[in-house]
C-alpha cells in the first residue's frame, strides 16, 4: 500500500479536487487540514472523497473532553480513515475522543508539531527536548487507547520500539532535492526525507508543498513514490 498522504492545503476547492485527481495514482490517501475544513466544511470533504482515496481529517482537536467527543461525533458521518487530536489535551480527552470515533477510524495524537524545536518548547514552559516530549506524549496516547501518534521522522524509530503495533504518522518530509527547487523546509524545523522516515518505521508519510507547489505535481509525486 502506498503510504503517502497528500496534504491538500489549498484555499480553493476546485484546485484541491483537480490536484487530487491528477496525482491519485501516486499517493495512497488525501489529507484535509484546518485550512481546507474551515473553508469548505463537510461539503468540501464529500467532494474530495469522490476522488476515491481514503480521507485523513487532520483537525488536531484540542479542547475539554466533552467538546472533543462532540466534534468527533459530528465528523463521524464523513467516514474519515484517520483523525488527529492533540495529545496535550490529556488522557481523558483522548479516551473520550477514541470512544466517540467510528470503528473504522484511526484516532492519532499529535505529540510535538514538526514546526517546533526545543527552543520553541522552552518558550512555552516545557523544559524537555522535543524528542523526550514526543516519547512522553506517545506513552500517554498509548495508555489512552489511541491507534497511534504524529511525530517527526527523527523520533519515529524510538517510538516504534516502545509501541510495536502503533500507527505512526510522519509529516515534515522533504525530498533531498527540495531545497534547490525552492520549497525547502519552510516553516518545518524537524524534517527528514520520505525514504528515511519510511525506513525508520513511519506508517503514513504526509507530504504537502513538495508536491502541491511543484511545477509538475504528478512528476514530483511519482519521484517521491519512486524513492520508497
Ligand atoms: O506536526 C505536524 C502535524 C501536522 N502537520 C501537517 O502536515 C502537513 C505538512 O505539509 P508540508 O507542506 O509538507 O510541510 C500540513 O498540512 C501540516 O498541517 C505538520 O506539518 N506537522
Amino acid at each position: 500500500m502506498n503510504p503517502i498522504y497528500l496534504a491538500l492545503d489549498l484555499p480553493r476547492l476546485d484546485a484541491a479536487v483537480a490536484l487530487a485527481q491528477k496525482v491519485k495514482g501516486h499517493v495512497g490517501g488525501l489529507k484535509l487540514g484546518l485550512e481546507f475544513f474551515c473553508a469548505h466544511g463537510h461539503h468540501g470533504v464529500h467532494e474530495v472523497a469522490k476522488v476515491g482515496l481514503p480521507i485523513f481529517l487532520d483537525l488536531k482537536l484540542h479542547d475539554i473532553p466533552n467538546t472533543v467527543a462532540g466534534a468527533m461525533q459530528s465528523i463521524h458521518v464523513l467516514e474519515p480513515a484517520i483523525v488527529t487530536i492533540h495529545a496535550a489535551g490529556g488522557r481523558a480527552m483522548m479516551e473520550d475522543a477514541k470512544a466517540a470515533a467510528g470503528e473504522n477510524c484511526k484516532v492519532v495524537a499529535v505529540t510535538v508539531l514538526t514546526s517546533l524545536d526545543g527552543s520553541d518548547l522552552s518558550a512555552t514552559g516545557i523544559g524537555s527536548s522535543a524528542h523526550d516530549q514526543v516519547l512522553r506524549l506517545t506513552d500517554l496516547a498509548a495508555e489512552a487507547g489511541l491507534d497511534g501518534i504524529v511525530c517527526s521522522g527523527h523520533e519515529v524509530a524510538q517510538v516504534h520500539k516502545r509501541w510495536k503495533n502503533g500507527y505512526f504518522v510522519v509529516p515534515g518530509l522533504r525530498p533531498a532535492e527540495a531545497s534547490p527547487n525552492g520549497i525547502g523546509g519552510g516553516d518545518q524545523k524537524r524534517t527528514m526525507t520520505p525514504r528515511a522516515a519510511r525506513d525508520a518505521g513511519a506508517s503514513v508519510l504526509v507530504i504537502g508543498r513538495p508536491i502541491s507547489r511543484a511545477e509538475d505535481p504528478v512528476a514530483a509525486a511519482r519521484a517521491i513514490e519512486g524513492t520508497l
